[in-house]
């Protein structure tokens, strides 16, 4: 019997034609070359060889050891290419040039794909965000008066961005508890996870040129799983008055896969209504289309599901909060990336932070090798997720994962 080829796909698989992600990746046989790649099934397809052996107009793009280059060449661009690769896999007249090039995922090195410029990360799930008012500032109101008027966020450390599978060190920094005479300085002892999806610029805008709600789709050229690790203990102490500083920007994990915005058209839907009147430019009762995403989180400690955060409940959007950032003229550059926030759907088992998950501590998680609070050394967190995808398909998101070392 022939032996199976890598592009014929089970039923359903989710990393089918219809996601097609963009990774970066290198072989073992030269491990300095890094290469632009797309996702197939178990496969990832060398995407600068194929458009070379095709006699491809997007070699060009394509033969990169990143994906800046194709993120910045905008969004009829973006199109063009997802259409070629899409035949390139799925017409069978093809498969003599592109089956040589495809390599099993488990034989690949995968990398950061692209180089993160700015790094933004917001607070946009009204859960999280009243959970955390709760745990934080339990004398004042959950939320602060300025939640429901605009998406909150905060600017973060680009360069601390590594890709899944990258060990995190545990931070020290300073602490005090409210009941502690003087700070102490040590290895962080609230080692926790936030489950976000990521999304990342292509298209620059002009200093002085905000971006529209309606402009999102020209920008943003797609999105990734995301753990914005954070040392509660030490963002406890030190975040007031100017918000996360040292808690968070020791590492924060994305996926090696960014899968683009077009692959995710059967996943948009309405964000949840509206309580307060918003101001014109984030107000997006009118906009033609939905600014939700339905992607469905899961969240692994060491193997074990410990939470499903749902996407869909975010109560601010990506256009709302790409919308935002620029609206005093900031400008964007290719490889800006903006988090969304930590996800937390309303019941206990959606929390995306064993911060709320175990209540600060207080609620400690009942697993089968014991009660856990916060994070240990060697444990392992994975974030996977996938989407609705065309005709009832599913559309893989990947995973991002890391393992805690002592620091
Ligand atoms: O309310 C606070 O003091 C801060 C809470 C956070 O941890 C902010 C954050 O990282 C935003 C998020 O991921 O939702
Ligand atoms: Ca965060
Ligand atoms: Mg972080």
């Amino acid at each position: 019997m022939p032996e199976q080829s890598p592009l014929e796909l089970a039923e359903g698989d989710p990393f089918g034609p219809h996601n097609l992600p963009y990774g970066v990746f290198t072989t073992a046989d030269q491990p300095e070359r890094r290469r632009l790649g797309v996702r197939v099934g178990g496969h990832v397809l060398d995407a600068g060889a194929a458009a070379h052996a095709l006699g491809s107009p997007y070699a060009a793009l394509l033969d990169q050891p990143g994906l800046n280059p194709l993120m910045a060449a905008g969004r009829t661009a973006w199109r063009d290419v997802r259409r070629a690769l899409t035949a390139w896999v799925t017409v069978p007249a093809h498969r003599p040039d592109i089956e040589p090039l495809l390599h099993p995922l488990g034989a690949v090195t995968m990398h950061l794909p692209y180089e993160v410029a700015d790094y933004v990360d917001f607070y946009a799930s009204e859960h999280h965000a009243t959970n955390v008012g709760r745990i934080f500032r339990p004398d004042g109101d959950a939320l602060t008066p300025n939640w429901k008027h605009l998406p909150i966020g905060y600017h973060g450390r680009a360069g601390t961005i590594v890709v899944s599978g990258t060990d995190v060190t545990r931070p020290s920094g300073q602490r005090k508890a409210p009941s502690d005479p003087a700070p102490v300085f040590g290895p962080s002892v609230k080692l926790d996870i936030e489950a976000e999806v990521g999304f990342v610029v292509g298209t620059p805008s002009r200093q002085g040129s905000p971006v529209e709600l309606a402009s999102f789709r020209d920008h943003v050229f797609g999105l990734s799983l995301l753990n914005d690790w954070s040392a509660r203990d030490i963002q406890a102490w030190e975040y007031v008055p100017l918000g996360p500083f040292l808690g968070k920007s020791f590492a924060t994990s994305v996926s090696a896969w960014v899968t683009p915005l077009e692959a995710l058209d059967a996943a948009r839907v309405a964000p949840p209504a509206r309580t307060h009147d918003l101001l014109p430019y984030l107000d997006d009762a009118d906009e033609e289309e939905p600014g939700g995403f339905d992607l469905r989180i899961s969240v692994s400690l060491n193997g074990r599901v410990i939470s499903e955060p749902p996407f869909s409940t975010m109560y601010w959007t990506a256009a709302q909060q790409l919308a935002h950032m620029t609206v005093n003229g900031a400008s964007l550059r290719t490889g800006d990336l903006f988090a969304s926030g930590t996800v937390s759907g309303g019941r206990r088992e959606e929390r995306g932070s064993f911060l709320e998950l175990t209540w600060n501590g207080t609620e400690p998680l009942e697993l089968p090798d014991g009660k856990r609070t916060f994070l240990e050394d060697g444990d392992e967190i994975t974030l996977t997720a996938w989407a609705p995808g065309p005709d009832g398909t599913r559309v893989g998101l990947g995973e991002v994962t890391g393992r805690i070392v002592a620091g």
